[in-house]
């Protein structure tokens, strides 16, 4: 399969975020040993602080602050199942970024035929997905298509692939592949910089949102968990539990784990169809120290690997009873996550700015940072090459083509060891300020004339 790539290459800022003492603590001398906790802390998206510096960042080096990214969409056929028949075949691979059916061409970043492999898949989209996770890039990949149509294939393999006896079976999906590779690519990365004293470590979540409701996967008698946002933290879910790994045996346990308490059901078109979108999270932190300046510096990155549920038509499907209820909630936030790439298309397009809905849905509140923010986003669309499948194809290739006109803005999400000390500093003086001022009962400008309390206190938010 031909790559298409038009991921841009890395490029770094130091966008100085202030990081709590606590977020600086996390990252221990050596990789900690896979253990079961509840995470210290809530996800951690990137906070408004480092949005602001980022902008900062931006405004001192405009050429290199910001990776503006278009989306990377991939357009995978899944071959013909048993109920179907080569006459019944109504898509063509054209070249290897563009397909056709009835007349219509549409061109992506590239196209899998019925015969593209998983390994194809990670080369495309994997691949370059590590190696921006290490830059310190926040990265997304989004399964969408219609209900059999191959995105759990795609994303985690079958079941039985993730077996310790299976793990180097060619059926493995692309999140295991992922994971491998991370951790292959870690330890290269920490012998070739040990005089660095470079160290990673990565701690996972797993999560589904089921008829609007999100359930931890890695312990699911945590229902109805809640979504949180706060200046602080940004976007989280709140009680989510995070485990940190090490190694393969230790994703491949979580995976099982969490693909085993998913809602999934038979439809006539799917025998084990997902009822949920599912979330698996991964979360890399780095430190290091210059070798000129012997400056410590931290990255986190956050990878997520998105299984949506599948778009169907319940005439097409015989949805009924609990089936049809929850078939009504996956298109409603499908057609609200469409809704939300229209808005977004549009804006990348014309530059106007408009109200983005992303509270209007789970899914877009929690990844809204996926969707035109802070983070590089693939799609891998998946369709059937079937006449039977022709509406809900010819949907998917329209959804697909309009995701491809979004722009994310990724950043590096990094900070040096000097802006969390400046910043500490400029903070203490802050408060040496306010403390001053409320001691002299004064709320306007200080003898020098330079700050009121009142933006003294501002600041201090910051
Ligand atoms: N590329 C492929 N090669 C071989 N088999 C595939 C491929 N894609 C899908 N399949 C098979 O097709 C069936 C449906 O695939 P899958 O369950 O991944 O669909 P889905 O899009 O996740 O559906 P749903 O939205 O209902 O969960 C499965 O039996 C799967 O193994």
């Amino acid at each position: 399969m031909e790559s298409h790539s038009r991921l841009e290459p890395s490029q770094t800022i130091y966008d100085g975020e202030l990081q709590s003492q606590m977020d600086l603590n996390l990252l221990p001398p050596s990789p900690a040993p896979p253990s079961k906790i509840k995470s210290p802390l809530p996800p951690r998206p990137p906070n408004p602080l480092k949005r602001k510096l980022a902008v900062d960042a931006l405004l001192d080096n405009p050429a290199s602050a910001v990776s503006d990214s278009g989306v990377k969409v991939i357009v995978r056929m899944r071959p013909l199942n048993n109920e179907e028949e080569e006459g019944d075949m109504i898509v063509q691979k054209v070249t290897g970024d563009s397909v056709s059916i009835n007349g219509q061409t549409f061109t992506f970043d590239s196209v899998g035929n019925t015969d593209s492999t998983q390994l194809d898949v990670f080369q495309l989209i994997g691949v370059p997905l590590v190696e921006n996770c290490l830059a310190g890039f926040n990265s997304s990949v989004f399964a969408y298509g219609q209900t059999g149509s191959g995105k759990t294939y795609t994303m985690w393999g079958p079941a039985n692939a993730l077996l310790e006896e299976n793990l180097s079976s060619d059926q493995q999906g692309l999140t295991p592949r992922v994971l491998e590779r991370l951790f292959s690519r870690i330890n290269e990365e920490q012998i070739k910089h040990a005089e660095q004293q470079l160290k990673y470590q990565c701690r996972c979540s797993f999560l589904e949102i089921y008829n609007e409701q999100i359930t931890d996967l890695l312990d699911p008698s945590q229902r109805n968990l809640q979504i949180r946002e706060d200046v602080k933290s940004g976007v989280y879910v709140e009680n989510l539990r995070e485990e940190y790994v090490c190694t393969m045996k230790d994703v491949t346990q979580l995976l099982i784990k969490g693909l085993s308490n998913r809602r999934t059901g038979a439809t006539s078109i799917n025998a084990e169809s997902s009822r949920s979108h599912s979330v698996f999270t991964c979360i890399v932190e780095s430190r290091c120290k210059g070798k000129a300046d012997g400056i410590s510096r931290f990255k986190t990155s956050r990878i997520n690997l998105v299984d949506l549920a599948g778009s169907e038509r319940q005439k097409l499907t015989g949805a009924a009873g609990e089936r049809l209820k929850e078939a009504g909630n996956i298109n409603r936030s499908l057609s609200q996550l469409g809704n939300l790439i229209n808005i977004l298309a549009e804006v990348s397009q014309t530059g106007k700015q408009r109200h983005i809905p992303y509270r209007d849905s789970r899914l877009t509140f929690l990844l809204q940072d996926s969707l035109g923010g802070n983070a590089k986003l693939a799609m891998i669309c998946a369709i059937s090459p079937s006449q039977s499948c022709k509406s809900e194809t010819f949907s998917t290739l329209r959804f697909a083509q309009r995701a491809k006109a979004i722009k994310n803005k990724a950043v590096v999400n990094e900070v040096m060891q000097d802006d969390v000390n400046h910043l500490r500093e400029v903070i203490r003086q802050l408060r040496d300020e306010l403390h001053r001022m409320k001691a002299n009962g004064n709320t306007q400008a200080d003898s020098t004339g330079d700050y009121s309390a009142s933006w003294a206190r501002r600041s201090l938010k910051y």
